[in-house]
């Protein structure tokens, strides 16, 4: 038997330490972001979009005490009707096998239908164990509520049911600690101070941002947003990598400069202020690109702040 040692011993649950993989997925307007960003906004959160262990955007990661809990992105789930919807969903199903636990989310206040059927019947015969997530329960009443919670209760033998607001916040407490509950007993998955919190990452984005507008303004009014892509923390260097986004292809040439020489001083200019900011040393990787291609994806634009 491969029992861990604290096990056998008999310690009390909260003596272990567990670690893991989760997301949330539902249909369109589930509150699936928000309820990410009612988890692990008001905590240590830290966010990266280079995953470091697995393949899937970590949206970020809950520190405890007991526990880690990193919450991964994935692309909403579809009937399939085209080989990209297949695509996209053969690539839903790849994360949801990676992951410990799958929150699936219902709104309190629509009915559950038949997308939200259909996505029950694709989350079973995992490893993962799968919850459902009621949200939104500020806009309902009671009565609807249990209603909702009885209609959810049919869908699938869920492993339990959580209602939530992530507006009000009630209940997200709780939510965290059935999702810690279900988590498999591992080590740390990510060091503290490999990423860091977003808020930073925002003030960081903003001085860079400063440094890319200075003497372009009228060329560049507000078509640029800039993004930490990732901070890692090594002894006394920070290395950052981020992204300049330009609506246009001129607009990139006007950033980057003659032979990238604007972009090089920008990068020395934004560099100094960070150093200032954090009181440590700053290495600063920045590209360029042109945000066409990401004008179709939501998410990212609400990331990006258009
Ligand atoms: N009243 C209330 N509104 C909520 C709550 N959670 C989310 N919302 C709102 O519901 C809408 C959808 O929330 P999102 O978090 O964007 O939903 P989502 O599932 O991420 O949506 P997609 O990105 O389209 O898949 C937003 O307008 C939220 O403000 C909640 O707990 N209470």
């Amino acid at each position: 038997m491969h029992r861990h040692k604290a096990a056998s011993a008999g310690k009390p649950r909260d003596d272990v330490y567990r670690a893991g993989f989760a997301c949330f997925v539902g249909r369109p307007n589930a509150g699936k972001s928000t309820l990410t960003n009612a988890i692990i906004g008001q905590k240590i959160a830290i966010t990266s979009n280079k995953p470091q262990t697995t393949r899937h955007v970590i949206r970020g990661i809950l520190h405890r005490p007991d526990a880690q809990l990193v919450l991964v992105d994935t692309p909403g789930l579809h009937r399939p009707r085209t080989l990209l919807g297949q695509r996209l969903n053969d690539l839903v199903h790849e994360v949801w096998s990676e992951v410990d636990v799958i929150g699936v989310c219902f709104p309190a206040d629509e009915p559950v239908g038949r997308g939200d059927r259909f996505i029950a019947s694709e989350v079973g015969a995992l490893k993962a164990k799968v919850i459902a997530v009621v949200t939104k329960v500020d806009l309902v009443d009671q009565t609807t509520l249990a209603q909702r919670l009885l209609d959810v209760a049919e869908l699938y033998d869920f492993a339990e049911i959580v209602p939530v607001s992530s507006v009000s916040g009630h209940q997200v407490e709780i939510l965290t600690d059935v999702m810690v509950k279900h988590m498999p007993e591992s080590p740390q998955l990510y060091p503290d101070d490999v990423l860091t919190d977003e808020p930073e990452q925002m003030l960081i984005a903003e001085l860079i941002r400063e440094a890319a507008l200075e003497g372009v303004r009228d060329e560049l009014p507000h078509s640029m947003a800039v993004l930490v892509e990732e901070m890692l923390v090594e002894g006394k260097l920070t290395r950052i990598f981020a992204d300049l986004y330009v609506e246009r292809d001129s607009q990139k040439s006007i950033v980057i400069g003659t032979r990238g020489a604007r972009l090089k001083d920008v990068g020395s200019r934004a560099r100094a202020e960070i150093e200032k900011l954090l009181g440590r040393r700053v290495y600063l990787d920045l590209h360029v690109r042109v945000a066409k291609e990401w004008q179709r994806d939501p998410k990212q634009l609400r990331k990006l702040g258009f």
